[in-house]
């Protein structure tokens, strides 16, 4: 087996590079063959991915952030070579949605003694996302996130940028086509989720199950600032899915319109788009996991 790693250096402030010494050690003790390529600018990595041959290699490990895997799977695409998870960014969320160990050293164990399991992705226009894309709020977060993101690290640039967001974003009119059902919606939020977690650990979706072929929807109806600063620290716990103000749905393909064009998310990627339709591609691809997990959604208070 030889396995091609793409590490993104600057991910989770360089802790993929420094974890390279460590995975070297571990595969030279395994008799692995490897080959490692350090991404060098934003958009290395879907060339890299798009370049491995999958005669040559049986796995692609990605290591770095969430960022990384979306460039990875991105340049995959239709190949069957079959994907590892080293979480080395800073918010990690497909790997707790697929229950990867968030301990490196532990991971890397998953990828050679796990196993390997066929998981959803979803498809928004030309590109593929593994875990979580949005409407509203959310971008709104990443961009702030990103301000702060120059002056502090990690979740505290998470929160922060959260926070600032809350208090000047204002509800969005919405028509929500959901498997042909039409909804108008005035939101603050539209997740259209095949993983559970989002923004460094938001359990924005807990319903949600990689393996079981839909999308969960979440809405975030129109609500006071008020009621929205009381609503924001249940989602990390998953628990405001019984407030009144939280819609769910469940779908294969979903078609957003509004007034003028949206701000979407994917995965934490931003761009513009008139009117952009979200579809699930059921078990699109190969990932390793550890070998008791299945990829079922756990509980919402887990
Ligand atoms: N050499 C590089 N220089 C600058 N940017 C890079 C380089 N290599 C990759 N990138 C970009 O770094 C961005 C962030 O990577 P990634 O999302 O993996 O890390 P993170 O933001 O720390 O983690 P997470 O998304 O899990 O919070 C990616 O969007 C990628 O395009």
């Amino acid at each position: 087996m030889k396995v091609y790693f793409i590490v993104n250096p600057i991910a989770g402030k360089g802790k993929g590079k420094e974890f390279m010494e460590q995975a070297i050690h571990f595969m030279r003790d395994r008799n692995v063959q490897w080959e490692i390529a350090y991404t060098q600018y934003p958009g290395h990595a879907i060339e890299l991915a798009s370049q491995v041959d999958d005669n040559l290699y049986s796995k692609v490990v990605s290591v770095g952030g969430d960022g990384t895997i979306y460039e990875i799977i991105n340049g995959l695409k239709d190949k069957s070579i079959s994907l590892g998870i080293i979480p080395a960014g800073t918010g990690n969320d497909l790997a707790r949605s697929v229950h990867i160990p968030l301990d490196k050293q532990e991971a890397l164990r998953v990828i050679f003694d796990g196993n390997e399991k066929q998981m959803d992705i979803g498809n928004m226009e030309e590109h593929r996302f593994v875990n979580v894309a949005g409407v509203g709020l959310d971008v709104e977060v990443l961009r702030c996130t990103e301000f702060f993101k120059k002056f502090v690290k990690g979740s505290i640039a998470y929160v922060l940028g959260l926070l600032k967001a809350l208090f000047t974003f204002k509800a969005i009119e919405l028509n929500i086509s959901i498997d042909g059902v039409m909804h108008h919606e005035e939101v603050m939020l539209c997740a259209i989720a095949n993983g559970q977690y989002y923004g460094g650990g938001m359990k924005i979706a807990p319903t949600a199950d990689v393996g079981d072929g839909y999308f969960d929807i979440y809405l975030i109806t129109k609500l006071s600032k008020l009621k929205l600063l009381f609503l924001f620290p249940r989602v990390f716990k998953g628990s405001h899915i019984d407030l009144p103000w939280v819609k769910t749905f469940r779908g294969k393909k979903v078609t957003i319109t509004s007034k003028e064009e949206i701000w979407v998310n994917a995965d934490g990627e931003i761009s513009k788009k008139h009117s952009p339709t979200f579809e699930i591609i059921e078990k699109g691809l190969k990932v390793s996991v550890a070998q008791e997990m299945s990829l079922m959604a756990q509980p919402a208070d887990q």
